[in-house]
């Protein structure tokens, strides 16, 4: 059995924190080696300072940890660190890992739009991690140390957005106009302090504030190439893709679902509903033809299924890596039109962290 590597977890009290030390306690390249939270926590065991919510137990090789102040003196030793640090104070945090030379795999916001930083779903856009590689390699090829580096996981609701999107501009070209209207679960507004029962009991709240804006931008730098010096992206201009979204909160626990409705650049050769569902059931993405150990098996199902995707039903299809696609039709609007159920914690925050990290350790720069 080859020796783990050491993974930190930032914020590893909290929600997508609590997920990270789930997943890694059932993964075979990293274990949860380090955990870091604020100075409430520090000094207590992980089972003492969590108020633990996952429907599965608290791994038992993480309750006796001795949990950290989110300070690079005490993550000596890690390959990579994973935060899921809130962030009103992620960034100063995450940057003080990045200049002591680690390798950070960050949910928090802060750094998404640096051009460059890679904003990455691992099953979408993992040739924007060339730009870490490049710049590591080239370090390497000057005799230098390895520089620290920080990638950024997309937002929750971004990521169930581009996974069915990415083989459809691959395959069709272009996607001039998408609309998105979101039903977010509960687990997406973490713990600190979340969303009350109170307030999400028999309701919908049509609000979650930043996420609209931030699923109109984030697309436009995920679906985007790596640019000609491969040290950043070419973002996608307001010209080439226009996204517009509506996000709402539900009473569903953990799994986004997501209407969406698009449009094609190229008006010639608009595909029929067959080809768009044909290109959705083939998609197969470099993790999973790496043999990443996370990697889901298939990044998309498509479900014929009239009333699917369902939260409840379909959120942990394929460890809730992948993404579930159904309602595919043709839309009197738009081009297409289709819903789509992804995990929040898993695809859309922790798994892609994990599974980030899997493909870094398979270009060498972990
Ligand atoms: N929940 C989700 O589904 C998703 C969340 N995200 C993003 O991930 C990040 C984490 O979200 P979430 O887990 O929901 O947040 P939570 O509020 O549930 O957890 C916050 C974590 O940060 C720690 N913390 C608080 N203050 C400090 C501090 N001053 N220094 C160091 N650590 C501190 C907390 O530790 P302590 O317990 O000691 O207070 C806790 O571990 C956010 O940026 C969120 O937007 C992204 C995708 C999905
Ligand atoms: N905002 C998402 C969670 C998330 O993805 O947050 P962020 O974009 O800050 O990582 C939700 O509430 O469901």
């Amino acid at each position: 059995m080859p020796i783990k590597m050491k993974a930190g977890v930032l914020g590893a009290t909290g929600s997508v924190g609590q997920r990270f030390i789930l997943l890694l306690s059932e993964n075979e390249q990293f274990d949860a080696a380090v955990l870091g939270a604020s100075s409430r926590s520090a000094g207590k065991k992980y089972q003492d300072a969590v108020v633990w919510k996952q429907t599965s137990l608290l791994p038992g090789e993480s309750k006796d940890l001795i949990v950290q102040e989110c300070k690079p003196e005490f993550f000596i030793g890690c390959n990579v660190i994973f935060s899921g640090l809130d962030a009103e104070y992620a960034g100063p945090i995450e940057k003080s890992f990045v200049d002591a030379g680690f390798a950070v795999v960050s949910n928090a916001k802060n750094y998404r739009r640096v051009p460059s930083v890679p904003l990455v779903v691992p099953t979408v856009n993992s040739e924007h991690l060339e730009v870490v590689v490049n710049r590591v390699k080239q370090a390497r090829s000057q005799g230098l140390s390895k520089p620290g580096f920080e990638v950024c996981i997309s937002n929750c609701s971004t990521a169930g957005l581009v996974v069915p999107l990415k083989p459809l501009q691959d395959k069709f070209g272009p996607i001039r106009f998408v609309a998105v209207t979101t039903m977010q679960a509960i687990s997406g507004a973490g713990f600190s302090p979340g969303t009350p029962g109170i307030d999400i009991l028999d309701n919908v709240v049509p609000y979650i504030s930043g996420e609209e804006d931030k699923m109109e931008w984030e697309a436009k730098k995920i679906l985007c190439s790596v640019n000609g010096t491969g040290d950043g992206f070419d973002l996608l201009s307001d010209d080439q893709l226009t996204v517009s979204a509506q996000c709402n909160r539900v009473a569903v626990s953990d799994g986004h679902t997501e209407c969406v409705s698009w449009k094609f650049t190229n008006r010639d050769k608009v595909p029929s509903l067959e080809e768009v569902k044909q290109c959705l059931k083939d998609y197969s993405c470099e993790a999973t033809e790496l043999g990443c150990p996370s990697a889901p098996k298939h990044a998309i199902y498509v479900l014929d299924e009239p009333d699917r995707p369902q939260p409840r039903l379909d959120r942990n299809r394929d460890r809730g890596y992948a993404v579930s696609v159904g309602r595919l039709r043709e839309d009197p609007i738009f081009d297409f039109k289709m819903t789509v159920l992804s995990h929040n914690t898993i695809i859309g925050a922790a798994g892609s962290g994990i599974l980030i990290a899997e493909l870094l350790a398979k270009k060498g720069v972990l």
